[in-house]
């Protein structure tokens, strides 16, 4: 692996696994073809800044922000409350070219390749740009990009080949076969060496399984970028984590790939082996946010000597340089070794590089991102990605179906885990032995026999719904990261997510409410007829549904798992108490409240549908004085229709919801 020699013969094994391939040099031209649009990267006096102190978020912090003068040095968004954390950091870096970036732990690495990658938002001035005229933030050209972060977010619950396999469907072409996706896939597969773990899980905390290792869940989000073949490549601590071979495998596979494709490739590197530093095009190494070297990397040994900073002999050049940069350049260093902001060994190694004889690692690189910048501006039209029209990729339906398909399989431990079958089977069957047969028509005609069905109906409507809200809060927050992980590279569209998260969840959200309520239904004897089990079901569903959006609406709309379920306990309680069931006379100025209950219309309607006949028919001991029935709350339930009016509203309701719950996540989703 990770030689051009090694690739190919991966390639060869993928062939010979029947995976259709032709010929070595389709598959070659297929898996590593050249970038249509070879990428020059320049970054120019780039500098960050961030808040310099912590701010609560809340009412507190706003008020106080409000009340503090204007000019106040300590205002949160005034520019003295900031931190500086890059300082001016300028290069250039040319297709077919590895760059690592190299520093001590704070030192600014990952602020800067997420700006190179377009996806920090802190405050920062200067320029990036790809081949003279692109932002990493332009919309069309951020598709180019292939980002592969620190933190590996990934569905939990698919296998390695599921989860490379679904982003080729969503990410590749339109135009290319299912069978050249599965190819490109299995290719990826060999040359990252994860094929021997295809079928294995991703695993994590959320789904409660181990899965593979660090390193291999490393390769698969290299795997994920590499399958669209973007122009270049960024790349946060790909080989944190991984052992020295394997570490330097992946970056011999980068630099096979930045060769024989001309991909521009930065990388963010922890601890280089010196091997491993042999391979390097180019070093930028930092320094608490400084610019100390950018250049060759063979050439960063000459040239500390000459500033003074010599080698010693026999040390790994890589960690010779983060000492150099950690201000521990080889004396023993007074105190506990740790740097402040103005360590005088930093300052030291600063100036020593403004006097140095090339001027400074910083000028050099100025005046390269100038000469390219000029080189390309004459043909830059040869270059221009937004000019070039973009290959389609999947279809809308393609990515309803595929968001659809990989939820279910992501949560297959999920739903279907015997806990939850255990606690809906126990409380079916608890249900159904504490209300055994009380609805047959003997005893509804009792004022207490009706009002024990009321209390089954009344309980199983809200233990479905309530489960269900409960489940649905999880469902955005779970996903927020892939969410805003996949839009920024634009991978589907907020409706398609939308829609197919809602078709995942309608198998399930729809299987466990009927089981339930038909295991109480004949436990309790509800009413005998076709027609009656239908409505109940199909009321229970809507219910369920609506209860279910309320939960995906929370959810999508706070993104945070404790504010969401705060606010559903709240709403959860309103919706209970004021159902109709508990409280019989509501105060006349909260009267209102039991409109927005969707338990209220649903009881009323299942209370129709089971007790119309045996409302009105009381006799003797249960007619009052005046010889109306008395049948307590649920006298509150009209009985003059059939619960056409109650269903209709709840539709409405469901709908509303539903929208409101596209609606959040369009917005929480907004690509930045
Ligand atoms: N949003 C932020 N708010 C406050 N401080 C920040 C923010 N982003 C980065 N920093 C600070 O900027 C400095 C550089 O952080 P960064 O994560 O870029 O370092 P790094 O070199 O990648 O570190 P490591 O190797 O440990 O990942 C750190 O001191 C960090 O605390």
């Amino acid at each position: 692996m990770g030689s051009i020699h090694i690739d190919m013969a991966a390639i060869e094994k993928a062939k010979a696994n029947g995976n259709g391939v032709e010929d070595k040099t389709k598959v070659e031209s297929d898996y590593m073809p050249k970038p249509k649009f070879p990428m020059h990267l320049t970054f120019n006096d780039v500098c960050c800044y961030v808040p310099a102190h912590f701010e609560v978020p809340g009412m507190i912090s706003t008020l106080k922000k409000a009340l503090m003068p204007r000019g106040s040095k300590n205002k949160p968004d005034s520019k003295a409350a900031e931190r500086q954390i890059l300082h001016s950091i300028t290069g250039v870096v040319n297709p077919g070219e590895v760059v690592a970036i190299m520093g001590p732990s704070g030192s600014g690495k990952t602020t800067f390749i997420s700006l190179l990658a377009g996806r920090n938002h802190a405050r920062h001035t200067g320029e990036i740009l790809y081949n003279d005229q692109h932002k990493p933030t332009d919309k069309a050209f951020k598709r180019q990009l292939g980002y592969v972060t620190q933190e590996d977010s990934m569905y939990e619950g698919l296998t390695v080949f599921e989860t490379l396999y679904y982003t080729a469907v969503l990410r590749l072409p339109r135009a290319m076969t299912d069978k050249d996706k599965r190819e490109r896939v299995s290719i990826i597969l060999e040359v990252l060496g994860i094929a021997h773990v295809k079928d294995s899980i991703i695993g994590g905390f959320r789904v409660g399984r181990r899965g593979i290792s660090g390193g291999e869940k490393k390769r698969v989000a290299i795997g994920q970028e590499l399958l669209y073949n973007p122009s270049v490549i960024l790349l946060d601590e790909p080989t944190s984590g991984l052992d020295s071979t394997t570490a330097l495998n992946l970056i011999h596979t980068l630099h096979t790939l930045a060769q024989v494709g001309n991909r521009t490739i930065v990388t963010t590197i922890h601890q280089p082996s010196s091997r491993i530093y042999q391979m390097l095009d180019k070093l930028l190494l930092m320094g608490q946010g400084h610019l100390l070297f950018y250049g060759d990397a063979s050439a960063a040994t000459d040239y500390f000597a000459t500033i003074g900073y010599t080698m010693p002999y026999g040390m790994n050049p890589a960690d010779y340089f983060l000492d150099v940069a950690s201000g521990w350049s080889g004396e023993a260093k007074e105190g506990s070794g740790h740097i402040q902001a103005t360590d005088p060994q930093l300052k030291a190694l600063l100036s020593a590089i403004e006097r140095g004889p090339r001027g400074g690692a910083k000028q050099t690189s100025k005046a390269d991102a100038s000469s390219i910048s000029v080189s390309l501006r004459k043909d830059s039209g040869k270059v221009a990605v937004g000019t070039e029209r973009r290959e389609p990729g999947a279809s809308f339906s393609t990515q309803v179906f595929i968001i659809a398909i990989r939820s279910m399989k992501d949560r297959r431990f999920e739903k279907f885990s015997v806990d939850t079958i255990f606690t809906m089977s126990f409380v079916s069957l608890l249900c159904g032995f504490l209300w055994w047969q009380s609805a047959v028509p003997s005893n509804t005609r009792t004022t207490e026999g009706a009002m024990d069905v009321s209390g089954v109906l009344f309980f199983m409507i809200t233990y479905l719904s309530f489960s269900l809200l409960f489940t649905s809060i999880f469902t955005f927050p779970n996903e927020k990261t892939m969410l805003m992980k996949e839009r920024a590279c634009g991978m589907y569209q907020v409706s398609a997510f939308f829609f197919g998260r809602t078709l995942a969840d309608l198998p399930m959200d729809t299987a466990l409410p009927l089981l339930v309520s038909s295991v109480i239904y004949v436990m309790v004897g509800l009413k005998q007829t076709v027609g009656a089990y239908l409505l109940t079901m199909s009321l229970v569903l809507i219910v369920c549904f609506t209860a279910a959006s309320l939960g995906l609406f929370l959810g999508a709309w706070f993104l945070n798992l404790k504010r969401a379920q705060s606010m559903a306990t709240v709403l959860m309680l309103t919706i209970m108490l004021t159902g109709g069931f508990f409280v019989r006379s509501t105060p006349s100025w909260m009267d209102w409240t039991k409109y927005i209950s969707y338990i209220m219309y649903g009881w009323a309607a299942l209370v129709k549908i089971h007790l119309r006949d045996a409302l009105g028919r009381c006799e003797g001991e249960n007619a009052s004085e005046e010889g109306i029935c008395d049948y307590g709350t649920l006298d509150l339930v009209p009985s003059d229709t059939y619960g056409g009016t109650e269903i209709t509203i709840l539709l409405a309701m469901l709908l509303g919801l539903r929208t409101l719950v596209y609606l959040a996540l369009r917005y929480r989703a907004r690509e930045k």
